[in-house]
C-alpha cells in the first residue's frame, strides 16, 4: 500500500504515528505526509518511508490509499484539487472527516471511485482505536485496504452509515469523555491523599482493568458491579451517591448533546 494523509493535525499525525509503528503488518510502502505549512512535520523527514509536502497533488499522484482528514469543512476544496487525478482502478478514498456523507465525496469524484468512511479515535497512535467503518458500492470491494490499516492500530467495526455519526460521539469524542472520567477520579485520589501522578497511576490503571474485565469475560457491567459491591459496602454507598447526583444521566444528556450538533457541522 502506498498511502496519503492528506491533512496532518491532530487526528491524522496520530494515524501516522500508528501506521509507521506498524508498517511491516500493513505492508506499507510509502507514506506521503501533507498538510499546508509542513514544518511541524520535520521530524518525520528522517522515516525513510516517509514523504513530507504541502502539495496534495503529488501525494495524490504517488499513493494509492488517500486518506483524507482534513476539518470537515475543508473536504470539498482539498477533494476539488485533486478530484481529476483520482482514478477508480487505482485509488481508494478513506475519508475520516466528521458529519461529511460518502454521496458528498461521490458528488466529486469520478463515477466507480471506491470511497470508505472511517471513523477513528486518536487511540490510534498506540494501536488502541476503535474504528468504524462504512463504504459505497466500490469501496466495499477494497474494505480489506481499510481493515489491514485499522485492524492493525486497534478494533474496526463495519456499520451502516446512518450510524457514522454516533460512532463519531461514542468512539472518536469519546475519548475525551473518557479522559475528563479519569480526571476526575484523578482528582478524587487526591483529594484522598494521593500525590498527582500516583492518583493519575491509579486511575489510569483501574480504568484499563475495568474495560480489560469486560473484554475478557464477554460479562455486562452491572455482572462485574455486583461483584464488588458487598452489602452496606462502601462501594453501592458511592455508587448510589454518584447516581443521585447523576452521573449516568449527565452522561448520555452529554452524548446526545455532541450528536446533535454533528448534524450541524
Ligand atoms: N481529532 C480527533 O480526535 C478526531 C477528528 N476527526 C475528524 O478528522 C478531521 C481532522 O481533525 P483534526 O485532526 O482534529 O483537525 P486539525 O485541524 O488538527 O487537522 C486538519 C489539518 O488539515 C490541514 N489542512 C487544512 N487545509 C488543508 C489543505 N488544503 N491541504 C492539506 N492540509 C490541509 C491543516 O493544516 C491541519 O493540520 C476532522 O474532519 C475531524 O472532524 C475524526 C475523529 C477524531
Ligand atoms: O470534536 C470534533 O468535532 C471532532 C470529531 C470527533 C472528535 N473530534
Amino acid at each position: 500500500m502506498k498511502i496519503a494523509i492528506i491533512g496532518v493535525g491532530n487526528l491524522g499525525y496520530s494515524i501516522a504515528v500508528g501506521i509507521l509503528s506498524q508498517k511491516k503488518e500493513i505492508n506499507c510502502k510509502s507514506l506521503y505526509l501533507t498538510k499546508r505549512n509542513i514544518s511541524s512535520l520535520s521530524h518525520f523527514e528522517k522515516v525513510s518511508l516517509v514523504k513530507t509536502t504541502n502539495d496534495n497533488r503529488r501525494a495524490v499522484k504517488y499513493s494509492n490509499v488517500i486518506i483524507l482528514a482534513v476539518q470537515p469543512a475543508q473536504l470539498m476544496e482539498v477533494l476539488e484539487e485533486v478530484q481529476d487525478l483520482i482514478d477508480p482502478k487505482k485509488h481508494t478514498i478513506i475519508s475520516v472527516a466528521t458529519g461529511r456523507k460518502i454521496e458528498e465525496i461521490e458528488a466529486v469524484v469520478k463515477n466507480g471511485v471506491p470511497v470508505i468512511r472511517c471513523m477513528p479515535n486518536t487511540a490510534i497512535s498506540v494501536g488502541q482505536s476503535m474504528t468504524c467503518i462504512s463504504a459505497n458500492e466500490a469501496g466495499k470491494l477494497n474494505f480489506h485496504l481499510a481493515k489491514s490499516i485499522f485492524n492493525a492500530l486497534g478494533e474496526t467495526m463495519c456499520i451502516e452509515e446512518r450510524l457514522m455519526q454516533a460512532a463519531t460521539v461514542i468512539c472518536a469524542s469519546g475519548i475525551a469523555f473518557w479522559m475528563r472520567l479519569i480526571r476526575a477520579t484523578t482528582q478524587g485520589a487526591v483529594q484522598l491523599g494521593f500525590h498527582s501522578e500516583e492518583a493519575q497511576k491509579l486511575s489510569m490503571q483501574t480504568c484499563l482493568g475495568a474495560a480489560s474485565l469486560l473484554i475478557d469475560s464477554q460479562s455486562h457491567p452491572e455482572q462485574e458491579i455486583d461483584k464488588v459491591t458487598t452489602p452496606s459496602g462502601c462501594t453501592i454507598e458511592g455508587l448510589n451517591e454518584m447516581e443521585h447526583q447523576g452521573l449516568s444521566s449527565s452522561i448520555i444528556k452529554g452524548l446526545v448533546t455532541s450528536y446533535e450538533k454533528i448534524n450541524q457541522i
